[in-house]
């Protein structure tokens, strides 16, 4: 009877999107850049990682479930992580159930992971990044591991380098570190998500498809045949990391949003520059760049903020609410839903942008006007179907337990998935 408990313990992990991209390794076991980096935490109430962990004398082998499939743990990323988190695992007593775990019995015992992302897995929207957050900071509660964030930020960061960052809400710095065995390789909160809370994030979802080149061998490519990314890593990022802090603690918009787009620019140009070059972006995402940078022009300052990750769906960050209103326009003027598309599943996330936007059904979209900054001559082309959705978000808060039941992903007496 005694051999029959099960512990779990249930958390919840935000995704981030870089504005100073991490892209090259130093090391490719223990996940150590070859640059500093920067990102926004963004809210996990859209976008976000909800894993539960549970440990029991009953469970034969570590095992783990994601999107509600079973997925091996065999692979070094797992295994790296899991042989961490043990090493530091401490007693763990739990009165009501009569439950008591000494330090050494981590070692025998066996782990049971089931996770889901509330968002397409592999599509370029970072859910490496939330996922191994929230098994590192999950587990961490489960064994007792009494290290900060930033020391978990370093276990996180050897199932994904950037996993680390989303161990903090707000604003965050990858610190690259020197040391060889990646100790001070580590995450801190530049500021938390209060600071900057005006900004408005809008991800149009250009292609929800698995991609061609993972972020990982994407950038060994790139290490390896680039020529500029040695400029970019030695020269140019330490300047932009040292600006864009600056930025951020200034709430100054128009250099938070210069730095963002140039530094998108430049990791997708050392993506060309590898050999086969690597094409991430598509002509959707230039699409979009171009009508951002068309409209920033004609304000004569910075309304809104490009990036892109290793896909082609794009992150906009908005100054504020009303840059987000008008940003919104413009994308569904551009970018309306094919005719059978329902506006609720268009346009996903805070809402409430939407109607800002003055958009409450398709007719709406229809009666958008060419946004001014087009010449009255050039009649504006439309690319409809060409987004598949826009999810509204904002910066938001790091990991946090869930207490709630209802939440959990593994059933409480076997362990096995609800
Ligand atoms: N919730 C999760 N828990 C643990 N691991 C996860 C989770 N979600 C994703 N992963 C791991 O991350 C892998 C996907 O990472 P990949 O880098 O290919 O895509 P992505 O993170 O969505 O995109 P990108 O990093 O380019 O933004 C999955 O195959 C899986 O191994
Ligand atoms: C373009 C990026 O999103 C690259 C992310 O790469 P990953 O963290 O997914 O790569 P691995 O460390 O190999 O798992 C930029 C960034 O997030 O900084």
């Amino acid at each position: 009877m005694a051999e029959k408990w099960v512990l779990m313990v249930t958390a919840q992990t935000p995704t981030n999107i870089a504005v100073i991209k991490y892209w090259g390794k130093r090391d490719e076991n223990l996940i150590l850049p070859i640059n500093d980096s920067i990102s926004v935490t963004l809210d996990p109430q859209h976008l976000c990682t909800t894993t539960s962990v549970a440990v029991s004398p009953a469970f034969t082998h570590d095992r783990m479930w994601l999107n509600g499939k079973e997925i091996s743990l065999s692979g070094g990323r797992y295994q790296n992580c899991l042989r961490e988190l043990r090493a530091r695992a401490s007693d763990v007593e739990d009165e009501e159930k009569g439950i008591k775990i000494a330090k050494k019995d981590w070692e025998k015992l066996h782990v049971h992971i089931a996770s889901y992302n509330n968002f397409p897995t592999a599509a370029g929207l970072a859910s490496s990044a939330a996922g191994f957050a929230c098994l590192v900071f999950s587990l961490a509660k489960l064994m007792n591991v009494k290290e900060d964030h930033s020391k978990l930020s370093a276990i996180a960061r050897q199932g994904s380098g950037s996993a680390c960052r989303s161990l903090y809400g707000g604003f965050v710095k990858w610190i690259m570190g020197k040391e060889e065995n990646g100790s001070d390789s580590i995450a801190v909160q530049l500021a938390d998500e209060k600071h900057w809370g005006d900004l408005v994030i809008i991800i149009a979802v250009v292609c929800s498809r698995q991609k061609e080149t993972s972020s990982t061998s994407g950038m060994r490519e790139t290490v390896e045949t680039s020529m500029l990314i040695e400029h970019r890593a030695k020269e140019v990022v330490p300047r932009r990391i040292i600006q864009m802090e600056e930025a951020i603690k200034d709430h100054d918009f128009p250099s938070f949003s210069r730095l963002a787009c140039s530094d998108s620019n430049q990791f997708h140009a050392v993506c060309l520059d590898t050999s086969p070059p690597i094409f991430y972006m598509n002509d959707t995402s230039h699409r979009i760049i171009s009508c951002i940078e068309k409209w920033n022009r004609f304000e004569g300052t910075p309304q809104v903020a490009y990036t892109f990750d290793a896909g082609p769906n794009a992150v906009l960050i908005a100054h504020n609410r009303n840059a987000a209103k008008l940003l919104l326009q413009r994308l569904l003027f551009y970018f309306p839903p094919q005719s059978d598309t329902d506006l609720s599943s268009y346009v996903i996330g805070d809402k409430s942008i939407l109607e800002d936007a003055g958009v409450h059904n398709m007719k709406d979209i229809e009666a958008l006007a060419a946004p001014p900054e087009v010449k009255d001559n050039t009649p504006a082309q439309k690319y409809k179907g060409d987004v598949s959705y826009f999810i509204c978000t904002r910066p938001g808060k790091g990991p946090v337990l869930l207490n709630d039941e209802t939440k959990e992903l593994l059933n409480a007496e076997t362990g096995l998935p609800n």
